[in-house]
């Protein structure tokens, strides 16, 4: 019998049918951090870098019977969520973390496309609040997703600090506020809060249109070294670099917002 360890990752999202971001993220950067890839489809996207042309989600069946299938038998060491539509789909997810017993979860709360478009109803961002982050380890959203979540401005580090902690008492256990969106024109910083310490992960911006995909694909590289049981700080920090990596290398794909090369990250190890 075959004895090597594989770690193998879920991604539950929706579809990018352009692969920059969504599903197509994820299993990219799964497979380039050797981590075996597998995907729960909850809305297809008809999209390129120009934007989303239509959204088509699946019902809650279709969902319960793709996590049940590749849970009862191949088995999972992380899950990711990107987007998920609607309240009934985060209700199903919540219910599948709890029976399942997963503890690697990383929650990306995806809303909005970069053009507009809502990935997210609007309603659904209670269930968010109150069924996903009391069963997650960690959520990464960006500061427009965090002012959303926390109902209040973010400007300042001090006011992500605020936002963090509000997340935190939500019942997640680790908070990643996202700098992309952030003011400063030099860095782009990701703050990391567990509770009792903030912690700083750091690189300087680069100026460029092409990141769709950013989101899904950070919080993706976390799954994965979760997946391979990595520490929290650990895992925030490759993930860091490989979305440094990717956006710095990126491929000029498209007429818009382009997406982010996921194998730069491996070439620059001269894998
Ligand atoms: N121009 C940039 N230069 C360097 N790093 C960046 C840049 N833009 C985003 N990042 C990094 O990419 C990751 C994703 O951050 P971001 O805040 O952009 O997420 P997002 O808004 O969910 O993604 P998207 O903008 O694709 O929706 C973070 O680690 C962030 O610091
Ligand atoms: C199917 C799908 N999921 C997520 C995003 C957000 O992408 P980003 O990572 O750029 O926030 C997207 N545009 N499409």
């Amino acid at each position: 019998m075959d004895t090597k360890t594989t770690f193998k990752a879920l991604t539950i999202a929706g579809s990018d049918s352009g692969g920059g971001a969504g599903i197509q993220a994820d299993l990219k950067t799964f497979q380039e951090l050797d981590v075996f890839g597998m995907s729960a489809i909850t809305a297809i996207t008809a999209q390129n870098t120009l934007g989303v042309d239509g959204v088509y989600p699946l019902s809650e069946e279709a969902v319960i019977k793709q996590i049940d299938a590749v849970s009862t038998d191949i088995g999972v060491d992380a899950i990711k969520t990107g987007m998920l539509f609607s309240s009934e789909i985060i209700e199903v997810v919540a219910s599948k973390i709890k029976q399942y017993e997963w503890k690697n979860v990383v929650i990306d709360p995806v809303m909005i496309a970069k053009g507009g478009s809502r990935l997210l109803q609007e309603e659904a961002v209670k269930a968010i609040k109150e069924q996903l982050l009391p069963v997650s380890l960690v959520i990464t959203p960006n500061i427009p997703e965090a002012e959303v979540l926390t109902d209040r401005t973010i400007r300042t580090l001090d006011d992500r600090k605020e936002a963090a902690k509000q997340l935190y008492d939500l019942g997640v256990k680790h908070v990643v506020i996202k700098g992309g969106h952030a003011d400063s024109q030099n860095e782009s910083v990701d703050l990391l809060y567990d509770g009792r310490v903030f912690d700083y992960f750091t690189r300087n911006r680069i100026d460029t249109q092409h990141t769709h995909g950013t989101g899904c694909t950070f919080a993706a590289a976390i799954t994965a070294e979760l997946a391979k049981g990595q520490s929290i700080p650990t895992a925030v920090g490759i993930a860091k670099d490989f979305i440094h990596a990717a956006i710095e290398d990126s491929l000029g794909i498209g007429n818009g917002h382009g997406p982010t090369n996921h194998w730069a990250y491996r070439r620059a190890r001269g894998r």
